[in-house]
């Protein structure tokens, strides 16, 4: 029924990058997240599947504590990124949102040039010395968003000014620019047409040579395309998290089976 290439059933050795334990979120009385234990693993595309209102969004936002800016939202349990506990007091987010950078369903591009979407993150964390540093990081980041031949002779133009498709991987290359260990994708493809969504699915492919990619997805078709692990989510709960060839071919669980199939969601 779905269609698994060749590369994502590869078993390489992989290590836990993330880990969460007893993770529950609330949004004022309503219990958003309940008791999820998962472990996201290094250089692995993780897909979060299930439906609408499951609780894929939430329990992705707690992974850069994206939900600390939500007033009413409380995360309890453990999570912990290489045994760092993330919501030690400690942490600062924003060092830690650059260490697991985001992309979001609709691209979101800075009202500001091609060159300044990159450049913005490296110059709040000081990685440049001068212009030279800084021209560097800014190509390799484009390069890694597998979009610098379409943008290198216009990195003065406005970020908005491109076609959604390359809006969304100068985002990706954004998010790369502060070099990232996570990245995390919340329907980063929604909003593209299918030519630019294949050119995306490819980048998450070589991007998890050097991160853990965590996606949440709509589409079992893209999850079981771009990832080697797949976590299903059922009103709140993590049913199964098992490889993507196991999920999409033969999973443990009735609900899963029964979302896979089309008749849950
Ligand atoms: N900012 C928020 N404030 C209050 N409740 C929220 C907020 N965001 C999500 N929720 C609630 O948390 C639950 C899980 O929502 P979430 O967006 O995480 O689900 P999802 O699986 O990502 O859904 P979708 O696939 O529709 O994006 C839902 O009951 C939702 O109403």
């Amino acid at each position: 029924m779905y269609d698994i290439p060749h590369h994502t059933q590869e078993t390489a050795v992989t290590d836990v990058k993330i880990k969460a334990k007893d993770v529950q979120v609330y949004y004022g009385n309503n219990h958003a997240i309940k008791d999820v234990s998962v472990e996201i693993e290094n250089n692995t595309v993780t897909a979060f599947i299930g439906p609408s209102g499951c609780g894929k969004s939430t329990f992705l936002r707690c992974l850069n504590r994206m939900n600390d800016t939500i007033d009413i939202c409380r995360v309890e349990g453990d999570i912990l990124i290489d045994g760092d506990d993330i919501y030690d007091k400690r942490v600062d987010p924003v060092q830690l949102r650059a260490k697991v950078g985001m992309v979001f369903q609709k691209p979101n591009p800075f009202p500001k040039s091609i060159y300044d979407n990159i450049a913005y993150g490296p110059r709040i964390h000081g990685m440049a010395r001068n212009k030279a540093e800084l021209d560097d990081i800014v190509e390799r980041a484009l390069r890694r968003g597998a979009i610098w031949d379409e943008v290198k002779d216009r990195l003065q133009a406005p970020g908005t000014g491109l076609s959604g498709g390359q809006q969304q991987r100068l985002c990706i290359a954004r998010a790369v620019a502060t070099e990232p260990e996570v990245l995390l994708m919340d329907e980063p493809c929604s909003a593209l047409d299918p030519i630019a969504t294949a050119q995306v699915e490819e980048l998450i492919d070589e991007l998890r040579q050097n991160y853990a990619v965590v996606i949440v997805t709509h589409s079992m078709q893209q999850a079981a395309r771009v990832s080697q692990k797949t976590a299903f989510f059922h009103l709140g709960n993590l049913v199964e998290y098992d490889d993507t060839s196991k999920i999409f071919t033969n999973p443990e669980d009735s609900r899963t089976e029964s979302y896979i199939t089309g008749r849950i969601g």
